[in-house]
Parts: structure tokens; sequence; C-alpha cells
């Protein structure tokens, strides 16, 4: 190859390195999800409260928020680069996903409490607090070196088959997760994503192999132009931006309606739609399948056609129409269920193929790893760690129904359980809440695009 033409020429090394990168994604993706079809396990064998899943899966935006991990991954990323960064990321996976793993296995905190609460939820829930910080700092990181791979090119595509391969993660954990807890143990799915992890860590540095050739190719290092350097002022410079404040807030609302329904789509399945616990993650399952085809479709449409504002637009409204068909207290047969969750998988689809690409509209690239960080610290304050604790703490004070002990086998084994009934109505109308004002961020969203001239209906190559 010529040392003058850029590796991210060969249309093979890029997608190879996208394949590389994605493999992070796969495996952290499997992780972030899996505890949700174990909700009912949760609650049967451990003895855990709706509040306590709520807090614990609320954990995940703990470090990012309180400790300002995420604006800390942001600032790394611009400044040290993608390689360190990739790689503290899934190395923080893989510890916390290790000690999730811990926490659900070992006997030795059974009974006690730290700080007034269970030591095995505390326990769990610092687990996923540290893997939060890891699963983060990768998003962040993966999506710079799609725009470093990308540019020029197929981006909205890559970044679409980028999240699609994560979605595969989501469904191969809502799928498997309770199967894999019935046959070896609630804490058998986090042995899995262990491995998982350390597979995604060779994966990466592979990556990391090829990106150095990049620099090499460009003969420069990452950063090599002192020009393109990030300063801390540039902080001020993204926060004053209009646009960039209207995007931040159609991504929290919108992944507050998803996200979060997410981790209780499976006890939702089981409580109104009367699905077996064993496959109470099939049907919510479907939704991240579903996205698998449909993010990188809808990508590369924006890509050839644009459109971005109007594509996030119509995807807040699938969402708003898929919750208020789950909301319908009388609607309790399951294809109603599977409807409305492709509904809900075409929306998860629009929304997120046109917003991530469109923040280097509105952002300049030296500025993109802080845009993105302050914008996945709105999401994980308020979609990832506010609303989960909101719906869990909402499901116990107003919605609880009843409890009954069951017989059930377990690991081969019959046990005792305790099985606790509740009414979703209303955590399901409180997403239709979060559709409606993500709908509402979407048409300010596209006006503003119309004022500022952004290019966010233009397609790829036509933006300034
Ligand atoms: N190119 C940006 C990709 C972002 C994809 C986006 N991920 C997030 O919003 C993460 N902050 C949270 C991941 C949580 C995993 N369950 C997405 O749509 O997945």
């Amino acid at each position: 190859m010529s040392q003058t033409t850029s590796l991210r020429e060969q249309k093979t090394v890029r997608w190879t390195a996208m394949a590389l990168v994605s493999m992070g994604m796969l495996c952290g993706y499997y992780v972030a999800d899996v505890a949700s079809p174990l909700k009912p396990l949760l609650e049967g064998q451990l003895g855990w409260t709706s509040t306590e899943y709520g807090f614990y899966t609320g954990a995940y935006g703990w470090f990012n928020v309180f400790l300002g991990m995420l604006v800390v991954g942001g600032i790394v990323l611009d400044r040290l680069g993608a390689r360190l960064t990739g790689f503290l990321a899934i190395a923080f996976m893989f510890l916390g996903t290790a000690a999730q793993w811990w926490a659900l296995a070992t006997t030795s905190l059974a009974g006690s409490q730290w700080l007034g609460v269970k030591a095995q939820v505390l326990m769990a829930a610092l687990g996923y607090a540290l893997f939060g910080v890891g699963i983060e700092w990768f998003g962040i990181t993966a999506t710079k070196i799609i725009v470093r791979w990308f540019k020029g090119h197929e981006m909205a595509l890559a970044m679409g088959l980028q999240v699609a391969v994560g979605r595969l993660g989501t469904a191969v954990a809502l799928g498997s997760g309770a199967a894999i807890a019935v046959a070896l143990s609630v804490a058998g799915p986090f042995m899995v994503g262990t491995l998982a992890l350390a597979f995604g860590l060779v994966a990466f540095l592979f990556f990391a192999s090829l990106d150095r050739r990049l620099d090499a190719s460009e003969r420069g290092s990452e950063s090599a132009n002192p020009e393109d350097q990030f300063r801390l002022s540039d902080i001020g410079g993204i926060l004053s931006d209009r646009g960039f404040w209207l995007l931040t807030g159609l991504c929290a609302l919108f992944y507050s309606a998803v996200f979060p329904f997410l981790k209780y789509a499976p006890d939702l399945m089981v409580q109104k739609f009367g699905i077996e616990e064993r496959l109470s993650g099939i049907i919510p399952s479907l939704l991240p399948f579903g996205t698998i085809l449909l993010t990188p479709f809808f990508g590369n449409l924006y890509d050839r056609k644009g459109k971005g504002a109007t594509i996030m637009l119509l995807g807040a409204l699938f969402i708003t129409g898929s919750h208020l068909l789950l909301a319908v207290p009388f609607l309790k047969f399951w294809p109603v269920a599977v409807v409305a969750v492709l509904l809900l998988g075409v929306g998860f689809s629009l929304v997120p193929s046109a917003m991530w690409p469109s923040v280097p509209k509105i952002v300049e690239e030296r500025r993109l790893g802080t845009a993105y960080a302050l914008i996945f610290f709105i999401q994980n304050l308020v979609a990832l760690m506010g609303v989960p604790y909101l719906i869990g703490w909402v499901l116990d004070r107003f919605c609880l129904r009843g409890k009954e002990t069951v017989t059930q086998e377990i690991a081969g084994k019959l046990e005792e359980i305790v099985r606790v009934h509740y009414d979703y109505t209303l955590p399901m109308l409180l997403f239709v809440l979060f559709g409606l004002l993500a709908v509402g961020f979407a048409l300010a969203m596209k006006a503003e695009d119309r004022r500022r001239g952004y290019g966010l209906e233009l397609p790829a190559g036509n933006v300034k």
C-alpha cells in the first residue's frame, strides 16, 4: 500500500476496524441488559423487592453521574485517544461484571446489611456502577472511532451497524438470560458475561494495532495537529448551543421511554400477559432483534437521503403509540404485546439511527468526545439512573396486588419461591408521558435545524 493513502480509504480495512470494535459493544450490551429477565428470579429466589431491583439497575449511572466519570471519560478520550480509553473501558466492564457475578453467587453476603441496604444488593449495584462507567466510556470511544474511520464515507450506516451489533447482545441477554439462570443459577448469566468481555478485550487489542497502522498511513498521531486538541474551555462552547440542548433533551426522554422499559419488560410479560417466567424475555427480545436490521437501514437512508430531524420525530411517535397500546388495561393477549414491541422496535431504530450521526453536524469534531460524553451524562442521570429507580418505587408503592408462595424447578431441584403480583398500568402511562415529551423535543429540534441550518435534513456529504 502507498504510504500516502490513508488506511481508512480501504473499504475492507475500515469495516474490519468497525467489526472489531463492535465486539466490545456486543458483549457490553449483553451484560447491560441481562438482569432484565432475572427480575422475577431475583425477587423469588433472593428475596429482592422491586425497589431493590430498581436501585440496582439505576446504579448503572451512579459513578457516571455522581463521580462525573462520563465527563472524565470524554476528556480522557479527547486528550489521550481512543485506544487507551477503549482498553480502560473494557477493563472496567470486565471487573464490574465479575463483581456482579460474585455478588449473586456467594452466600457470604446473605443476611448482611451495608449502609442500611442488603449487602448483596449493594455489592451487585457497585459492580453494575463500575460496569456502567466502562460501557459508557466504550460507547463514546466507539462513536469517535467510527467518526475517525468513516468521515466522508458511510458514517451513519457504520454507526447504525455498530448499534445493531450492540442490540444483538441485548436480544441474546433477554432471550437467554432466564433460561441460563434456571439451568445454572441466577449468577450464571454474569459468568457468561465475564467470559464474553475477555473476548471483547482481545478483539479490541486487534483493533488498536489496526488503528496504529492508520496513524502511520496518515504520517501522524491521533491528535498530531495542536489546533485539533481539545481544550477545557470547549465545554462552554458546547453548552451554549441551543441545538445541542434540544438533541440532549430528546435523547434523555427517548431513552427514558426505552431503556428502563427494557428493564421491566420481561416482568410486564409475566404480570400482564401471563407468560411463563422462563420465557418472559422472548417477546421483549423481538425489540432489539427488529432493530438489528432496521437501525442500519435507517442509518443508510439518512446517509443517502437526509431527513434526520423527520426520522427522529417519527421514531418518537412510534414509541409513544407502542407504550399506549401496552398501557391499555384490558388488552392482555400476548399478540398485542408482540405488535407493541414491534412498533417500539421501529421507533427504537428510527431515533438512534438519526440522532447519533446528527451530533457531528452540530458539534465540531475535536469537541465530539466531550459532546457525546455530556449527552450520555444527562441520559445516564435521567434514563439510566433516575427512571429505572422511579419505576421500581412506583411498582412497590402503588401497583402491588399480592404475593403467593409457589414451587418451581431451579437447577434441577424443586424450590419454594415467592411470586409477587403487580399492575403495570401506571408505569406504562409514565413511559407514554416520556414518549410525548420526546415528540415535543423532536419538533423543536426540527424547527431549530430550519433556523440554524445544521443540515439535519440533508444527506451525508451535503453538510457544511
Ligand atoms: N454512536 C452512539 C451510539 C450510542 C448508542 C446508544 N447507547 C447509549 O445511549 C448508551 N449511553 C447506553 C447504552 C445502554 C445499553 N443498554 C444506544 O442506542 O444503545
